[in-house]
């Protein structure tokens, strides 16, 4: 599908998650599938530009492209700022956080908060755009369905984006209010996507490669993004590919390819972070790797106390060796799919 002057290799997208989605989850997720992925946010303030936090997460090092860099904020010129930072140092597609219910980004009336104030929302859309378009950088944006159940006016913003010239659209099916609890509702996506000619991302708890068939369908978006599901899970992109191509279900990878993603992962992820803040940054990836696994949760636990890179690797190597000696393939999980995502939000 094209994004801009961009042929993406396919659409599925790894939703951005901050925290989550660094350079190195990031490959991974396009190495197994994923043909699109959005980098954590990068905050518009500038006096946090230096800050060790916001030059991990600028750095893009070996990413193939087009990189695409999520800014958040509350001002229209500090976010075309931001916008233009970004593209000096490799963004090629600047992605507006509209999306994010966390407090701290919405007490600054950032993220999903703007929806409430379409004005202030539009007017960072055509801050950015205006900033972005004579480089020929793409923007695209990312919402929620709308505040809260009785402020829900994705459409209306989605509309007035669109005329602003973004030139792709995602919306996560929960209101702000919402959180991450209930289910994501999909009514919402398909009126946006019936009333847009740009192409419409659909967010929300895919979770299966069924599940992405049924949003597909129902919502007739252009493209699925998927979050809390590929955390311990990146290959779900190549699942739903397979899936979406053939009709037919891949059956789950074998247990030594599994072994090497998560330790080769874990090199590239001790790389950037350091071996302090590497390794207890890399737990919540094991943990989520190991989780629904025969014994994940007692090696999770174990796993927990270790504090060296080296003895992080050597303990998952020899978990997943011991499961692949009664598994070649990785076992499927026990617990279903809603449970994790509940475990997550
Ligand atoms: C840990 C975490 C961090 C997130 N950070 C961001 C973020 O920085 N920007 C953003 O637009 N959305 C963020 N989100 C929302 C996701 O991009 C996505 O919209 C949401 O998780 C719903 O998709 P899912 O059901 O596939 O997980 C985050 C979600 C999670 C779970």
């Amino acid at each position: 599908m094209r994004l801009g002057p961009y042929e993406l290799p396919n659409r599925l997208f790894v939703a951005p998650m901050a925290g989550v989605t660094d350079r190195p989850f990031r490959q991974l997720c396009r190495r197994l599938g994923a043909g699109h992925a959005v980098s954590e946010m990068v905050t518009s303030r500038k006096e946090l530009w230096n800050s060790l936090k916001t030059s991990r997460r600028a750095d893009h090092a070996g990413e193939p492209g087009p990189v695409a860099v999520q800014i958040a904020g509350t001002d229209a010129e500090m976010m075309a700022e931001a916008a233009a930072y970004n593209i000096d140092r490799g963004a090629q597609i600047i992605d507006i956080n509209m999306g994010c219910p966390a407090k701290k980004v919405c007490n600054k009336w950032a993220g999903s908060a703007l929806m409430r104030d379409e004005a202030l929302a539009i007017g960072i859309v055509e801050a950015v755009v205006a900033v972005c378009a004579p480089r020929r950088v793409p923007v695209s944006l990312k919402m929620r369905t709308g505040w809260c159940d009785s402020e829900r006016n994705a459409l209306s913003i989605a509309r007035a984006a669109q005329s602003a010239g973004i030139a792709l659209l995602t919306v996560h099916g929960r209101t702000r209010e919402q959180g991450y609890k209930g289910a994501a509702e999909y009514e919402t996506i398909a009126a946006v996507k019936a009333a847009l000619s740009i192409p419409v991302v659909a967010n929300g708890d895919i979770t299966t490669p069924q599940k992405a068939r049924e949003v597909l369908a129902f919502t007739r978006a252009d493209a699925l993004m998927i979050g809390r599901a590929a955390q311990g899970r990146p290959w779900i992109f190549r699942e739903i590919a397979h899936f979406l191509a053939t009709g037919e279900e891949l059956p789950p990878p074998p247990t030594r390819e599994v072994r090497g993603w998560l330790l080769e992962h874990l090199l590239e992820h001790y790389a950037l972070y350091g071996e302090f803040t590497g390794v207890r940054t890399a737990r919540k990836h094991i943990g989520w790797a190991v989780r629904a696994l025969p014994g994940g949760e007692i090696f999770r636990a174990v796993m927990n106390t270790l504090d060296s890179s080296e003895a992080q690797v050597a303990a998952v190597g020899t978990f997943f060796d011991e499961l692949a000696e009664h598994h070649s393939l990785l076992p499927q999980c026990a617990a279903a799919n809603d449970d994790l995502l509940a475990l997550e939000a």
